[in-house]
């Protein structure tokens, strides 16, 4: 089966049955953030570059949610793997993916990255599947992460010739959320940091409504966001002023459609530009500043606006959007209790300016966490 092909099958599966992967217990994925957030911690008050360690958290969360397991932050296996999983996702974003997708013949005849990365996607799914034979092993426990909810399904629908569901579509579709998952939350937090060094006025507001209404003992947990208006609103415009991507994911129209006086013939490639919605002038009041102000009324509640996409809206809006929305909360309020972020000695200001890519990621940067004084 084709790659793309295979992708929206396994995909397809995930939206069947809803209770795969983000209907698991909320629990266990706010037990995952949290403790992910722990790992992003770090007391040194030395200049470093925070990306490493968000991406270690973001993907360990997705181990625990698909598999179960969590890594020390040490673990070689564990630093390998997010290391292959960059390296596909950034291939995935990139443009010979794109060329791969819509000439694979061409392709593989064609000398570059994409050889290199096939190797990875190997050694990714054949890891996934040890795992999938692991927890075979030991079904008899309560069904606790995306492996076993899935192999629940593969048994349910045993003799019905229509399933897609198999091990190795579970193993290729556990490879597509952390392609999807992994460097998309890891980068709306790189680029949160970075913010809350260039604003520390904003920094410093998060800081004291965190502290006046959580108090400085209390877990936060994902419900608390309606408790804290000011810390949800600067979420939501960092994921709307610094989007992530460059351009949506591509998609193929599949059959004849007429949208506002246009004809789409079926089999058209559309790519939706979603920071025309984002930074559209009409909508928002300063699209191109970073303003938390766009969600909030003249009270400082919290407002919800319909132009706020970055995830996309329809039939295929993002499949992990509630998981991501949680993950950069959690992680979010997390570490701005616990530290004061700033600009190393010396340092005047960071770059704001995303670097060009599929994903707009910042240029790398060092900062220092300075540690609270009621939390260290
Ligand atoms: C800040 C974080 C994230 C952003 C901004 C984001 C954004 C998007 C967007 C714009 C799409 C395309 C929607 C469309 O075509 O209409 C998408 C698709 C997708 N996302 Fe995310 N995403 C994020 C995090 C995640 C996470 C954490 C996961 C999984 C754990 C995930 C899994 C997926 C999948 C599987 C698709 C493809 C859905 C399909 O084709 O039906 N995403 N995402």
């Amino acid at each position: 089966m084709r790659w793309r092909s295979a992708k929206m099958k396994q995909q397809e599966d995930m939206r069947v049955d809803k209770r795969l992967g983000f209907e698991l217990s909320r629990n266990s994925r706010e037990k995952g953030a949290a403790e992910g957030g722990r790992e992003v911690q770090t007391t040194r008050r030395q200049p470093f570059e925070p990306l490493l360690p968000i991406t270690n958290a973001v993907c360990n969360v997705m181990n625990g949610m698909a598999f179960g397991i969590r890594y020390s932050t040490e673990d070689e296996e564990f630093l390998r793997r997010v290391d292959a999983i960059d390296v596909v996702s950034k291939f995935g974003t990139s443009l010979t993916a794109l060329l791969f997708e819509s000439f694979p013949w061409l392709m593989n005849y064609a000398p570059g990255p994409h050889h290199k990365i096939f190797d990875f996607v190997k050694k990714e799914i054949s890891f996934a599947m040890e795992e999938i034979q692991k927890h075979k092993e030991k079904r008899d426990c309560e069904s606790q992460d995306i492996v076993d909810h899935y192999l629940l399904q593969i048994e349910k629908n045993k003799g019905d010739p229509r399933s897609t569901y198999s091990d190795d579509n579970l193993a290729h579709l556990i490879l597509d959320l952390f392609i999807a998952g992994t460097e998309t939350s890891a980068t709306s937090l790189h680029w949160a940091l970075l913010l809350m060094v260039a604003y520390p006025d904003i920094q410093d507001k998060v800081y004291k409504e965190i502290e006046d209404i959580m108090g400085s003992s209390e877990a936060i947990c994902y419900q608390d966001q309606k408790k804290l208006p000011y810390t949800n609103a600067v979420i939501h415009e960092v994921l709307r002023a610094k989007y992530v991507f460059f351009f949506g994911l591509p998609r193929e129209c599949v059959k004849d459609v007429k949208l506002r006086g246009f004809h789409i013939p079926k089999g058209t490639f559309i790519v939706p530009d979603l920071h025309s919605v984002l930074l559209d002038p009409e909508r928002w009041e300063t699209p191109e500043e970073f303003n938390p102000h766009h969600f909030l009324d003249k009270e400082g509640n919290f407002i919800s606006r319909e132009e706020f996409l970055p995830f996309g809206i329809g039939a295929r809006v993002c499949l992990g959007e509630q998981m991501a929305k949680m993950e950069i909360f959690l992680f979010f309020t997390y570490l701005l209790r616990k530290f004061k972020f700033q600009l190393p000695e010396g340092v005047k200001e960071l770059n704001k300016e995303p670097l060009l890519g599929f994903t707009l990621h910042p240029h790398p940067y060092k900062i220092c966490a300075v540690p609270r004084c009621s939390s260290s």
